[in-house]
C-alpha cells in the first residue's frame, strides 16, 4: 500500500451581512465569511490537504477566483470534484482531521452535522473525519473576529 500525507490551509475575512458556511453548515452568528465560493473555510483547507497529498496542486489551481462558475458554489460540491481527481489517479482516502481557529461561535454542537456533510462530499466514513476547534484567546485578526482559519491533515491510500 502506498500512502501520501497531505497539508490543507486557508483563510477568509468575516464581516456583517454574510452567511457563515462552515463544512456546509449554516452557522447563526453576527457575521459570515466571504469569497468567491461560499467562503467554507474548513472544506477548502480539507480540499487542499487532499489535492496536496496526491500533488494534485492547489485548490485555486482547479478552481480559479476568477471563473464565474464557482461564484457563489457550495465548497461541499469542489470537495466532491476534488475527490474525484484523487480517485482518476487511483487514490483513497484514509483519513481526515482538522483543525478550526476562531473565537465565535462554538463550533462543537456543529461537529456532527459538518461531518455528515463532508462524509456524504467526499464519499467516506463520518469516523474517517475528525474535525476541533480552538480560539486565538481574543489575540489578533482572529481574536478581532475579522476572520476564520482552518488546517488540514489529510492521509490518502492506494495499492502500489
Ligand atoms: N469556536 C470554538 C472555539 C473553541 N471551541 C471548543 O472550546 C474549547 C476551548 O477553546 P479554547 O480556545 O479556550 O482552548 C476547544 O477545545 C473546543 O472544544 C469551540 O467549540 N468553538
Ligand atoms: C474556493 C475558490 C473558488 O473559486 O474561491 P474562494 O471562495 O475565494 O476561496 P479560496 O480559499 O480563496 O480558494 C480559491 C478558489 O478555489
Amino acid at each position: 500500500m502506498k500512502i501520501r500525507v497531505g497539508f490543507g490551509f486557508d483563510v477568509h475575512q468575516l464581516a456583517e451581512k454574510h452567511p457563515f458556511i462552515m463544512g456546509g453548515v449554516n452557522l447563526e452568528h453576527h457575521s459570515g465569511a466571504f469569497g468567491h465560493s461560499d467562503a467554507d473555510v474548513l472544506v477548502h483547507a480539507i480540499c487542499d490537504g487532499l489535492l496536496g497529498a496526491a500533488n494534485l496542486r492547489d485548490i485555486g489551481f482547479h478552481f480559479s477566483n476568477t471563473d464565474d462558475r464557482w461564484k457563489g458554489i457550495s465548497s461541499l460540491l469542489i470537495l466532491k470534484e476534488c475527490v474525484s481527481l484523487l480517485k482518476e489517479k487511483g487514490w483513497e482516502i484514509g483519513n481526515i482531521d482538522a483543525m478550526l481557529c476562531l473565537e465565535a461561535p462554538k463550533i462543537n454542537p456543529h461537529i456532527p452535522q459538518m461531518k455528515l456533510n463532508i462524509a456524504w462530499a467526499a464519499g467516506i466514513s463520518e469516523d474517517d473525519i475528525s474535525i476541533k476547534a480552538t480560539t486565538n484567546e481574543t489575540m489578533g485578526f482572529i481574536g478581532r473576529q475579522e476572520g476564520v482559519v482552518a488546517y488540514a491533515v489529510c492521509l490518502i491510500e492506494k495499492e502500489k
